[in-house]
């Protein structure tokens, strides 16, 4: 241990909040106005505290409780004795077989327990940078870019929440066709600097996706563009979609479910496949880069198990020349700010990474972080190199607080059945 600093850890406040989220649609229906995120703070003997975040919930936040116990008394250097810390999982947690309608991928109990404890370990790795004076890149053996680059996340939206639904207003209009997309991209251009984009596809037939990439395509000509139907398609869409697209696409996302059925798309199109879906734990990786069906994976670190564990997955994409990148899911500036550390310590990132972070409007930093021309540039400050904002950290939590336990878990579904209603999750294919 450091000298004169002492990192064992004395606490650990979790605080579940809600915050704001527009009316993004995707194939399983649209997001709720409020949304659940988990706040890790670590405290520790020295006074230092860091912070993590994480999904927020309930399945979670149940497990982070016990695992807070378990880390008080330990050190935040101890990140191995941390991921051997065991707590069970609630089976009714995980006996379907993925998660939020399959958006974020298999679930199993070891994945929900990785999501919480890399929470955990972004905070010990901020304290640890704090107490250091160094940066998390340093602590993950230093930055190989000063800046890294993300791309535009452009949805399907309505102009607002539903007609009765309590909910923030956006200033971002609604973009239900091509030239809804388009202005919607050009805002994200305006405003942050993004030079490739990405669609979240799987909401309208497929055709009207592909004149919403051929629009962006003609609007934007040469900048990289992804379409990611999160699995709605069958293998013959798909292969459809490569072939009329196949000019335009940096990659298609996830156009199927599941590894056999993504090893068939890919024997049959150039395009390369990337996923967020079919390869989210290690144990998927094997089948996945033996068949060949996927040529990028888009790591979340919360679900792969945390910045290091990011660091092992992107050496074996590379050892099997698999392309890595950066998944994103609704996630305040902590998460933002983890994701720049450790990306920035990735040699073979050739892809800009996904961030739903424009999106929020909301967040818990004093200060919130800023694209520039599409780029975070990476903090050299210690640790994540964020403050928290305990007056907007409070307001939020109490929004979690007094709701009536409509809002604290994820329902895409359910939310579109108040526009919709009879509105079930679509079987897949769906196209
Ligand atoms: O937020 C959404 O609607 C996205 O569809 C999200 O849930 C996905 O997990 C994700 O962004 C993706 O890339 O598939
Ligand atoms: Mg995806």
């Amino acid at each position: 241990m450091t000298a004169g600093l002492d990192l064992t850890v004395t606490g650990v406040r979790l605080t579940p909040i809600l915050v704001a989220d527009p009316p993004l649609l995707n194939t399983q229906g649209v997001h709720q106005p409020y949304t659940p995120r988990l706040i890790v703070e670590v405290v520790t003997d020295g006074g230092i505290t860091g912070y993590g975040e994480t999904y927020g919930d309930t399945k979670y936040l149940e497990l982070a409780r016990p695992l807070a116990g378990k880390l008080t008394g330990r050190r935040v250097t101890d990140l191995n004795g941390l991921f051997a810390l065991d707590v069970a999982v609630d089976a009714s947690r995980v006996e379907d077989a993925v998660d939020v309608g399959g958006l974020r991928g298999v679930q199993t109990a070891d994945k929900l327990r990785l999501s919480v404890l890399s929470a955990f370990e972004v905070a010990c790795l901020d304290a640890l940078g704090k107490a250091l004076g160094l940066p998390v890149h340093a602590l993950l053996g230093g930055k190989v870019r000063d800046a890294v680059e993300y791309s535009a996340y452009l949805f399907y939206k309505w102009g607002a929440h539903p007609l009765g639904v309590a909910g923030e207003k956006d200033d971002w209009g609604a973009a239900l066709d091509p030239a809804g997309v388009v202005e919607q991209a050009r805002g994200f251009t305006e405003r942050h600097g993004f030079t490739s984009f990405k669609l979240k596809g799987g909401v309208f037939p497929p055709e009207e996706e592909i004149a919403a990439v051929r629009a962006l395509a003609a609007a934007f000509p040469g900048h990289p563009l992804r379409l990611d139907p999160n699995g709605a398609w069958s293998v013959e869409t798909s292969v459809r979609v490569a072939r009329e697209l196949g000019d335009v696409l940096e990659y298609l996302e996830d156009p199927v479910l599941g590894t056999p059925a993504m090893a068939e798309v890919a024997a049959r199109t150039d395009v390369p496949l990337a996923t967020n879906m079919c390869v989210t734990t290690f144990a998927e990786i094997k089948e996945a880069f033996t068949e060949d069906a996927v040529q990028v994976v888009l790591s979340d670190h919360h679900y792969w198990g945390g910045l290091r564990n990011t660091q092992h997955l992107a050496a074996l994409c590379a050892a099997f020349g698999v392309g890595v990148s950066m998944h994103s899911n609704t996630h305040l500036g902590i998460s933002l700010a983890a994701m720049t550390h450790v990306a920035a310590t990735v040699p073979d990132l050739h892809h800009a990474c996904d961030s739903h972070y424009p999106w929020q409007s909301e967040d818990v930093l004093t200060e919130r972080l800023v694209f520039d021309g599409g780029r975070i540039a990476v903090s050299d400050a210690p640790g994540l190199g964020v403050e928290l904002d305990r007056d907007r950290l409070a307001f939020l939590h109490r929004r979690w607080a007094e709701d009536d336990g409509r809002l604290r878990d994820r329902d895409d579904v359910a939310a579109m059945r108040v526009a919709e209603p009879g509105w079930t999750a679509p079987a897949t294919p769906r196209w």
